[in-house]
């Protein structure tokens, strides 16, 4: 639905040329939410308004529902940008108007009926749950409300696409979540296709369902959010997931939980998906006769369903060690075992 070939925006300034979005290829499906992820200066920012031409792009092409808008001029841009929603990190409301009035902006512009406006934007107020608060100003809103405001704008016209950029960040974490399960239910509900700028591996992980890492205005890695999380491929990626859940990724001080028996294995226990639910532990126990201590995990949910690691030491004869790191493999949980214990 949404093709990006080739996108690179350079500012040129007195001194210096910035290569602020690097030759960029991504393809982003019909109903799917991306997620872009990146640390301040890697260009997130100016590659999702490169995809409604907010900036002009340096080279490439970003191509939405067969239509180019890199090609489009000035009156057909505008046109195009009805069917393109934005959401900011700082709302961008206008404070001398109400909710009401800021929600019917952008169907004035459009040139909607002043009967049809009211409809549409009761709906939109009905959706984004901010019934009661029609008369409210910017300025007696919650960041929360005013974020419901931004989006409840962003859908005024119905857009096929919706672009967040940093659209949590300047909202508290219970807020944050408020917002991200908002989105989520449009997403269901309208079959919205989100992409999501964001240097918050949270946002990605509750709400995302492929994922784009960018480093220096390049994409270093992108795949489903699952895998990325899973398999981190570059050293930003790495970095992103081991914040986010350091116990996974970190298996510096097992030394202190484990007995040191010659007889033993510490091995590190991958489960993706189903096999997160599944009772690995007991199945195992009741097969082998060996004993299982367990040293660390954790368990994250994600959009595409949970993720999880296990460090366990498996101590018993070496022969049935075997046999049972060869069962929890077959069955689908990847082991990785653990040589030297830190
Ligand atoms: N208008 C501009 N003129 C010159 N350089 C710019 C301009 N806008 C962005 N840049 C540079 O381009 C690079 C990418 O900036 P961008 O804002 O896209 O990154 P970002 O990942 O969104 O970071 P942040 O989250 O801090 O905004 C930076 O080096 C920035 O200084």
């Amino acid at each position: 639905m949404i093709s990006i070939k080739g996108l690179s925006k350079v500012f040129k300034t007195k001194h210096q040329e910035v290569k602020a979005v690097d030759d960029v290829s991504i393809n982003i499906d019909k109903g799917e939410i991306f997620g872009v992820i990146g640390y301040s200066g890697a260009g997130k920012s100016t590659f999702i308004r490169l995809i409604n031409r907010l900036e002009e792009p340096t080279n490439g092409d970003v191509t939405i529902n067969q239509t180019n808008i890199t090609s489009l001029n000035i009156g057909k841009l505008r046109k195009e940008r009805q069917k393109i929603g934005m959401i900011f990190q700082h709302f961008n409301l206008l404070w001398s108007r109400t909710v009401f009035e800021n929600i019917a902006f952008p169907l004035e512009i459009a040139g909607v009926s002043k009967s049809e406006r009211k409809e549409k934007v009761s709906e939109l107020i009905e959706l984004v749950g901010l019934k009661g608060r029609e008369n409210s100003y910017p300025s007696q809103l919650s960041g929360g409300q005013k974020q419901r405001v931004g989006i409840a704008r962003a859908l005024a016209n119905d857009p096929d696409v919706l672009l967040c950029d940093e659209a949590t960040s300047a909202l508290d974490p219970e807020t944050t979540d408020d917002i991200l399960d908002l989105l989520v239910s449009i997403n269901k509900k309208l079959n919205l296709t989100i992409i999501m700028i964001t240097h918050e591996m949270h946002v990605i992980q509750k709400i995302c369902h492929r994922v784009a890492v960018m480093d220096q205005g390049k994409v270093v890695e992108q795949g489903d959010v699952l895998d990325v999380f899973v398999k981190p491929q570059s050293k930003t990626a790495k970095r992103f997931v081991q914040q986010l859940s350091p116990l996974e990724h970190n298996q510096e001080g097992l030394h202190r939980f484990v007995t040191n028996d010659s007889n033993s294995e510490v091995v590190k226990l991958h489960f993706i998906g189903n096999d997160a639910k599944r009772a690995l532990i007991s199945d195992v126990l009741r097969k082998y006769v060996v004993d299982i201590n367990i040293l660390q995990g954790s368990i994250s949910p994600t959009q595409e369903g949970a993720y999880g690691t296990l460090y366990v030491e498996i101590s018993g004869d070496q022969k049935v060690i075997t046999e049972t790191i060869n069962y929890i493999q077959s069955s689908g949980v990847e082991v990785e075992v653990i040589q030297d214990v830190d």
